[in-house]
């Protein structure tokens, strides 16, 4: 979009994530490769889904973002040993919601970057393990784990979002397939949960799976509610889902109108009573900030904004903001913050919708306190501390990290010929599922 104001030299910056993302991925090739994550402190490796065995989680998560880079040759590392190694015949219960955003998601973006077909093979596999859990649950709510070797389910009592967060990757399978199986599935737990909003069309946040029940009253915009929302808006705009479409705007209208709080001329998303309206917690978890970003892109840009600017003055105050902090003493609740993107996640979604550069400039204080604060001798570390001084670092480094706020920079500051500007989809845990120019 062409920015409004003058916009500076961002090339420089462009270069400099470039440069340290690659950094940080031949640490991960030389001390890590096919471990789920590396220990960027240590230089050791870290299994995420299953103790004791890894399945090559960031390099999975990596691919789209290294394509978008131009770092062919990194891109290639990536793909040999995804395809000479990667298998899901494992014989233990994961969790449905993380590995359909991260392995699905991951798989089908490297697949839409590269057009590898043993790649999209690997999606299918995979989401084909995750099926059980949707197809053997009475509801149509998916039980929280699967045994991707045997399909046995397990877990019961879950939550909107591990319940609502699969439409974009199913979705994208359903239509790169023909098998319209993994759509159906996906929206049919969004119906279940829409359809038990509350009198003020509110919803809270704990279900249970085989008897459809509410489990707790509370409402909110932060985690487990978040990507429930998120992607209701991303079915229509991906799949031009009309209904869902009217999910979202039903919804959002009401966490607008009971949900949403003004002090001191800033816009929060306290958390509230789903039957009454009442707020229970004026607290922020800094995941909500990927909803100012939600608001902008559909179609509520001032409220976004406003959003946004809130969250901006805790970045200001923190420098790296805290997991979850109290909006009106701006104090920390959990002074941690492992490498979360959600801020950045926002910036780029409101420049996309706006072209106002202060995103940018806010982006780029994101990526500058991270550079200072998590960096490390094999790559950058979650903080356990954000108020220390310095910040005190974990010897860990998530998987996002690889798929997110490192793509929003480069996406933000290079202008790539390879991103399409103005048609694009990043999934809630940013895998490129449309826009690629190859
Ligand atoms: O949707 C998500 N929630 C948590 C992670 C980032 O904080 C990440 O997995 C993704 O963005
Ligand atoms: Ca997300």
């Amino acid at each position: 979009p062409a920015a409004a104001s003058a916009s500076r030299n961002w090339k420089p910056t462009a270069e400099s994530v470039r440069r340290e993302f690659l950094w940080a991925w031949q640490h991960y090739v030389d001390r890590a490769l096919g471990a789920d994550h590396i220990k960027p402190i240590s230089g050791g490796r870290e299994d995420f889904f299953v103790p004791g065995h890894s399945v090559g989680l960031s390099a999975v998560e990596a691919v789209d973002t290294l394509w978008l880079m131009g770092a062919d040759a990194e891109v290639a590392q990536a793909v040999q040993w995804i395809e000479d190694n990667l298998s899901f015949d494992v014989d233990a219960p994961f969790q449905v919601f993380e590995t359909n955003i991260r392995m699905v998601g991951g798989l089908a973006a490297a697949y839409h970057c590269t057009g590898r077909p043993r790649l999209l093979e690997l999606a299918v596999d995979v989401a084909d393990r995750l099926l059980p859990a949707f197809t053997e649950s009475p509801t149509g709510l998916p039980y929280r784990y699967v045994n991707l070797a045997t399909g046995a389910v397990s877990r019961p009592e879950t939550n909107i979002v591990e319940v609502g967060t699969y439409i974009a990757e199913f979705g994208v399978l359903s239509e790169w397939t023909g098998d319209r199986r993994y759509y159906d599935l996906a929206k049919r737990a969004m119906r279940v949960v829409h359809d038990k909003r509350t009198e003020l069309g509110l919803l809270p946040h704990d279900i249970h799976a085989e008897t459809g029940e509410w489990r707790n009253r509370q409402a909110t915009v932060g985690p487990p509610g978040d990507s429930y929302y998120e992607y209701l808006w991303d079915g229509y705009a991906l799949f031009g889902d009309e209904e869902l479409r009217q999910w979202y705007d039903t919804l959002t209208d009401a966490i607008l109108a009971h949900q949403a709080e003004r002090r001191d001329g800033l816009l929060w998303f306290p958390q509230v009573d789903a039957f009454t309206g009442e707020v229970l917690s004026r607290e922020q978890s800094v995941l909500a900030g990927f909803y100012a970003g939600l608001l902008a892109e559909s179609g509520r840009v001032d409220e976004g904004r406003a959003y946004h600017d809130a969250f901006n003055t805790a970045q200001e105050k923190f420098g790296v903001i805290p997991h979850s902090f109290d909006y009106v003493t701006m104090s920390a609740s959990d002074p941690s913050n492992a490498l979360r993107p959600e801020f950045a996640d926002a910036a780029l979604m409101l420049w996309l919708a706006t072209g106002d550069e202060i995103f940018r400039e806010r982006a780029r204080v994101h990526y500058d306190n991270m550079l200072r604060t998590s960096k490390t001798d094999y790559g950058f570390a979650s903080l356990s501390d954000v108020t220390a001084k310095p910040p005190s670092q974990e010897d860990s480094c998530p998987g996002y990290w690889w798929s997110e706020q490192m793509k929003y920079y480069w996406l933000l500051f290079s202008d790539t010929p390879r991103f399409d500007y103005r048609d694009n989809y990043l999934s809630t845990e940013a895998n490129l599922l449309r826009g690629a120019r190859r």
